[in-house]
């Protein structure tokens, strides 16, 4: 899916540039999915680039790491700008944890895009509260591809789109799992805020 570069008539690859964003709960498979198509893009050939903040150590300092143990070499970076000067020479840039990035990080992948990189990000479309998370809303709107993936509610059993947080904690920003983490779907979500109140 997507990685089939277009040819000219000469027969040569023409280098077409473009964003694809994976969003979706924690737990959704959003990370498995960024692996499966870098993988692929990698079993192409293609000069692959992974990039996550500095902030998202939970597994490993420069692995990104899915529920389920699939693991990629990524580079830790502080600024999405920092992808332009790493990243500008690669087929493919992919990005995992992207809510985490400053704002910066919607302009930083179109520009890479107009320059012939496909861009892939996962990442949260929403915070413990439901709130549109960072970056995201403003990613999604300049992508050309938006994959939103879903987990399994462990109240309930049916979709999950929330990532309710079991914890008291206030900040946006809390690194967990399943110990301060549940996928739900939307009435098992509301439900627990209901009970928080
Ligand atoms: N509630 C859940 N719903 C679906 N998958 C879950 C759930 N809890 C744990 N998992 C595991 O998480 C894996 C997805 O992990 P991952 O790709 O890291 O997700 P994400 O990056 O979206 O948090 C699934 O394949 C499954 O093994
Ligand atoms: C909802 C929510 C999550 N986080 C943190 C928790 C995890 O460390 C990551 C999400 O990882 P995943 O690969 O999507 O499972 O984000 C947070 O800091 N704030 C939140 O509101
Ligand atoms: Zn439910």
């Amino acid at each position: 899916m997507f990685i089939e570069p277009r040819v000219g008539n000469d027969n040569h690859a023409i280098r077409r540039g473009w964003i694809e964003v994976i969003c979706g709960s924690m737990f959704s498979g959003k990370t498995e999915e960024l692996i499966r198509r870098l993988n692929r893009a990698k079993i192409a050939k293609q000069k692959v680039e992974i990039f996550k903040p500095t902030i998202d150590k939970r597994y490993h300092e420069e692995d990104v790491v899915s529920h389920n143990a699939n693991a990629i070499r990524s580079t830790p970076i502080d600024f999405a700008q920092d992808m332009l000067l790493l990243g500008g020479s690669c087929d493919v840039v992919g990005i995992d944890e992207a809510q985490f990035f400053d704002d910066g990080l919607a302009e930083v992948c179109v520009k890479l895009a107009n320059s012939g990189v496909r861009v892939i990000a996962a990442g949260l479309d929403m915070d413990y509260l439901g709130k549109p998370f960072g970056p995201m809303p403003a990613l999604m709107a300049v992508a050309e591809y938006v994959t939103k993936v879903h987990a399994i509610c462990v109240q309930c059993g049916d979709i999950a789109t929330y990532s309710f947080r079991n914890s008291p904690s206030e900040q946006q920003v809390l690194l967990g799992e399943t110990e301060s983490y549940e996928a739900r779907c939307r009435h098992c979500f509301q439900e627990g805020m209901k009970q928080k109140r």
